[in-house]
């Protein structure tokens, strides 16, 4: 009886090592993947303003605000960039001396080919200049991405393949897998700050040094004027980019963010990980990814905020009387040609 009882305990015994050691090593194995992740190595960043000594920008007024008519800084005190809030000459030498290198995602698969040309053309000449920029065109064309383009020193092109999904919407959601993975694989060690820009889209001002900033979202030009329950988030509880009508700042468009690689990882990696728990149970966003960008940015809020000036919308028409520079806007395109599927 006794050597029975004995037996038993062996066996509990052996049973509670086997589950001992299985937790050990399931443990170690998810550690081991999150330390993959984690233990990139990111390019610092040197965020002091140190300006040449001859170089003073006006005297800034403290009971002068230079602008009146709009928010210049949000209750978590990010600054929101307008015209007339920096001074173009001191922050690019405040930038100028650190050689950061842009990295700039776009994505022109199948037909969105044909914008890349003005694209390209028209950042040449407003985006980044005078910094190092390298341009990652992702596309299932390569060889429609032109090739005659002249870029500015220190300015470079590569081309990610990538394949064509059958619906605009997968394309267009699929952007923060294959970014991702692209920080991952080698914009880590390339890039000091990544910017993911829309490709239908075209440069018309200055979008310098003054936009970059640990993790920054651009206000959408059609809802800004709405209070929040109004804005278009994902409402529906069964989408993990659910936004109750009491939450929420701004409404941000996905068709430009960025920031320093790291803040930039942690949120495509979050939108991504998202759209697949939605897509498990069936459930596609309202927004898709613009809709699961929004959810994080409730969450984790933006270091620097862009004012619709840096995302305008051609369909809007003329710009209103608080934007008094259009740089960066969508054109208009006829959706149902250019897209897949309706
Ligand atoms: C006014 C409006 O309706 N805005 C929504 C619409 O933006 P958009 O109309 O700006 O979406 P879009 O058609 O430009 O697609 C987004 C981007 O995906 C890429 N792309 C897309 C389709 C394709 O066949 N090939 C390709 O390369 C391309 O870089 C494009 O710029 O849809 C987005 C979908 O995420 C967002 O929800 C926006 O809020
Ligand atoms: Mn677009």
């Amino acid at each position: 009886m006794i050597r029975k009882h004995e037996h038993w305990l062996l066996a509990l015994v052996i049973a509670g090592g086997m589950v001992l050691c299985w937790l050990v090593f399931s443990r170690c194995t998810s550690v081991s993947l999150n330390e993959y992740v984690e233990g990139l190595t990111w390019r610092q960043v040197n965020h002091q303003v140190v300006l040449n000594h001859r170089l003073q920008s006006n005297q800034a007024k403290l009971m002068e605000p230079v602008r009146t008519d709009v928010l210049t800084v949000t209750p978590w005190l990010a600054p929101i960039v307008w015209e007339g809030t920096f001074d173009p000459l001191v922050i690019d030498e405040a930038f100028r001396s650190h050689n950061l290198t842009i990295a700039t995602t776009v994505f022109a698969v199948g037909k969105y080919t044909r914008f890349l040309c003005d694209f390209l053309e028209s950042a040449e000449k407003h985006f980044m200049v005078g910094l190092d920029v390298h341009y990652y065109v992702f596309t299932d064309l390569p060889g429609d991405v032109p090739s005659n383009m002249t870029l500015g020193v220190g300015r470079l092109l590569s081309i990610v393949s990538v394949p064509k999904f059958d619906r605009w919407q997968e394309i267009s959601l699929r952007r923060m897998e294959l970014i991702q993975t692209a920080i991952e694989d080698h914009i880590h060690r390339e890039a000091h700050y990544i910017f993911c820009l829309d490709v239908d889209m075209r440069f018309h001002g200055r979008v310098g040094s003054e936009a970059l900033g640990r993790l920054v979202a651009a206000i959408h030009p059609w809802f800004y004027m709405y209070p929040r329950s109004q804005y278009p988030y994902e409402r529906r509880a069964v989408s993990t980019a659910s936004v109750p009508q009491d939450q929420g700042d701004f409404y941000y468009q996905a068709n430009i963010f960025g920031g320093v690689l790291e803040d930039v990882h942690r949120l495509t990696k979050t939108c991504r990980e998202n759209l697949e728990v939605d897509k498990s149970v069936g459930v596609e966003a309202v927004w898709q990814e613009e809709s699961h960008l929004n959810w994080y940015l409730v969450k984790n809020k933006p270091t620097k905020l862009l004012s619709p000036e840096y995302v305008w919308d051609d369909a809007r028409g003329r710009a209103t009387k608080e934007i008094k520079l259009v740089r960066f806007s969508s054109v208009i395109k006829n959706k149902a040609e250019v897209r897949e599927n309706p």
